[in-house]
């Protein structure tokens, strides 16, 4: 069964960008004279309630499986209303989803969340808005789980994460300190980088680098699955681990609590350069 609707945006200078309202998930992103930026499985089958590997999936209101919900939250599998449609040719296109309580779901909090999709001249911005619209304060963890389509992952180089603390997801969960001052990735990696407020910059050879920004997030996560964990995804075919990198702009180390009345704001954003 088909799944969500396309909403495509296009700016003044030519640049592209394609959303699905189901999850308000980016799928492709192509500025004028260059390549597709995002990665996304030839082997994703969308269907309501299936979440779709690449692009990128709003993870909210819990990261990964640090909480009693589904991996990743819910909001990611279900259908978002297009509160504003885009403008074409607009210097800086814009599209608007949102999804709120007001429909049962798994989690029983009042809450709204707002994702804008905003198409600059060789760059693109999410913003991940959530709001407390009930009685009583609760607390979340969230993502914009970007995946970023990549020659070779093995010749990409990843940095302005020196000095950071990170969560070593791959080597037990433990609590290191970043000393490398460029990262290349040879396996299975997957980190959460805390207080990540620098750029991180993605350089490989061939593609213009990718300056990735944030604002709001604190949490930076650097995922690939490498090649014994990509055979057993299901949804990705398992040789195409090198060609994807997750960089993700996460609230997830501390959770964001939220009162009555009160709105958060994270923002990532990608710019070739
Ligand atoms: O397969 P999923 O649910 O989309 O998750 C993919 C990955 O997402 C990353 O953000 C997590 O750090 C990984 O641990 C996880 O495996």
């Amino acid at each position: 069964m088909q799944a969500g609707a396309d909403v495509v945006l296009r700016n003044g200078a030519g640049d592209e960008a394609r959303l699905s309202t189901q999850g308000a998930q980016l799928l492709s992103w192509q500025p004028a004279g260059e390549g597709e930026q995002l990665y996304l499985s030839p082997l994703s089958r969308p269907a309501p309630g299936v979440a779709v590997r690449g692009g990128v999936p709003v993870c909210f209101p819990q990261f990964s499986e640090r909480g009693p919900l589904p991996k990743h939250g819910f909001v990611r599998t279900q259908e978002w209303q297009l509160l504003v449609p885009p403008v074409p040719h607009a210097p800086i296109a814009e599209a608007r989803f949102q999804l709120d309580s007001s429909m049962p779901g798994p989690w029983d909090r009042a809450f709204c969340v707002v994702l804008v999709a905003r198409l600059g001249a060789r760059w693109l911005e999410l913003e991940l808005q959530a709001a407390n619209t009930g009685r009583t304060p609760w607390s979340f963890t969230a993502a914009l789980h970007t995946y970023l389509q990549v020659g070779d992952v093995r010749a990409v180089r990843i940095a302005g994460l020196r000095g950071l603390d990170y969560e070593d997801m791959v080597g037990g969960n433990t609590l290191r300190s970043e000393t490398e001052p460029v990262l290349a990735i040879a396996d299975e990696t997957d980190r959460v980088y805390r207080e990540a407020a620098r750029a991180i910059d993605v350089t490989e050879p061939g593609r213009p680098p990718r300056h990735v920004t944030q604002q709001g997030f604190r949490d930076a996560v650097v995922w690939n699955p490498g090649p014994a964990k990509a055979t057993r995804l299901g949804d990705m075919p398992a040789d195409d681990w090198p060609r994807m990198l997750c960089i993700e702009a996460g609230a997830i180390a501390q959770p964001v609590e939220l009162a009555p009345g009160k709105t958060w704001s994270g923002i990532q954003r990608i710019a070739l350069a």
